[in-house]
């Protein structure tokens, strides 16, 4: 619903000095009380998109609309939102109470709603009888907890979160990563986070935008973009995929590696080269002539909850599978899939194509 978008991005393009632009003709828009995260890898405009939030650079091209009123140059101080940095940016020599209500007193807010805000941020991040402790006697997951009060206390409508966790070891980020997520339910506050690790993306997300280079590659819900990325930088970016080049024979039939497949997808030419996804989870080892393909069996890894294969069908093409059977390097096993895991890609095709081509695709069948 149009009344539900905070932020719009319209055409945005930032360049810094004479560089080549870091982001380019960025179109999104934010809506209220979802969780956003900025995937991408390091480099693609990530921080810059952040930036551009919070009103600490302005786009080179564009309008940034809050609220659809234009914010290209409105000072950070005059925006509904907060941000919580990397390495939090807590002051070190103020305790866990003052960190939190340092925005309030420069608002010039009064003691005892000061008080009373601070203690309901601290409550929010289960720190209540933590106020006069120092910065340096907190643990790292604390600091992140202080950092995240301190961001809320004066009710913003966005928390911008430049990869928060990126600093805590693995169990804490993945409690940290609960925990956040369970906040934002609570407040109901649109959170606008940052991070270059895609399982981190798939467990937080309503919605993600995949960057590459300066360009949103894809965006949507971590299903839609798991199960139908829109291209191979998507496909290998978002967990592992097995991608290799077929031909659409007619919908619902592609060609692989010499063989017709079944599969869901439609709205291609006749004998169109196209690129084909299939996740490593979704093959099963058969005995070699009950499966839909051949492969023999180059390295295997065991990895706990299942065996990492890897192997050549007759083609040369690599496929990867996990499996909790195990093979043997060198023999020959067959490949099983169901028609549901063959995701197929157009070659070259941007995320609006792609997004037009379902829809008259749909319109189609619906018709026939
Ligand atoms: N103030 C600046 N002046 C010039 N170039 C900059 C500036 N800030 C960022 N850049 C460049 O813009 C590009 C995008 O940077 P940005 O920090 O947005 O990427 P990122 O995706 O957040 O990366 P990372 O994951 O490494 O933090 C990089 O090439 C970076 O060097």
């Amino acid at each position: 619903m149009a009344d539900q978008t905070i932020i719009r991005f319209e055409n945005v393009t930032k360049q810094y000095d004479q560089d080549p632009a870091v982001l380019n003709d960025v179109s999104f828009s934010i809506e209220r009380g979802r969780f956003y995260t900025l995937l991408g890898p390091s480099g693609c405009g990530k921080t810059t998109i952040l930036r551009l939030i919070a009103g600490f650079t302005e786009p080179t091209k564009g309008n940034i609309y809050f609220h659809e009123k234009v914010m290209n140059d409105v000072p950070a101080n005059k925006r509904q939102v907060n941000t919580v940095f990397q390495d939090y940016a807590l002051f070190p020599h103020l305790n866990v109470f003052e960190n939190v209500a340092f925005g309030l007193r420069i608002k010039g807010c009064k003691n005892d709603e000061i008080k009373r805000k601070v203690l309901e941020a601290l409550r929010f991040v289960n720190l209540v009888g933590y106020e006069n402790r120092e910065i340096k006697e907190m643990s790292g997951g604390q600091r992140q907890r202080v950092a995240i009060a301190r961001a809320i206390v004066n009710e913003p409508e966005v928390i911008l979160l430049d990869e928060p966790l990126s600093a805590l070891d693995l169990k804490l980020r993945t409690e940290m990563q609960y925990e956040l997520r369970e906040l934002q339910r609570r407040l109901g506050i649109t959170f606008v986070f940052v991070t270059h690790d895609q399982e981190e993306a798939l467990a937080m997300s309503d919605e993600i935008f995949v960057l590459n280079e300066g360009n949103i590659e894809q965006s949507g819900t971590p299903t839609d973009i798991y199960d139908e990325p829109i291209n191979r930088f998507v496909a290998d970016f978002i967990g592992e995929s097995n991608i290799v080049p077929g031909v659409m024979k007619e919908d619902y039939l592609v060609q692989c590696a010499g063989k017709n497949f079944d599969c869901v997808d439609g709205g291609f030419n006749r004998n169109e080269q196209v690129e084909i996804v299939i996740r490593p989870e979704d093959l099963e080892i058969t005995l070699p002539d009950q499966g839909k393909l051949r492969m023999k069996v180059d390295s295997q890894l065991f990895r706990g909850v299942h065996y990492e294969i890897c192997g050549y069908d007759q083609d040369g093409n690599e496929w990867l599978v996990h499996s909790t059977k195990k093979a043997n390097v060198g023999e020959e096993i067959g490949l099983y899939f169901d028609p549901e895991a063959i995701h197929v890609m157009r070659l070259g095709e941007t995320e609006e194509e792609f997004d037009k081509r379902l829809e008259a695709y749909s319109e189609a069948t619906h018709a026939d």
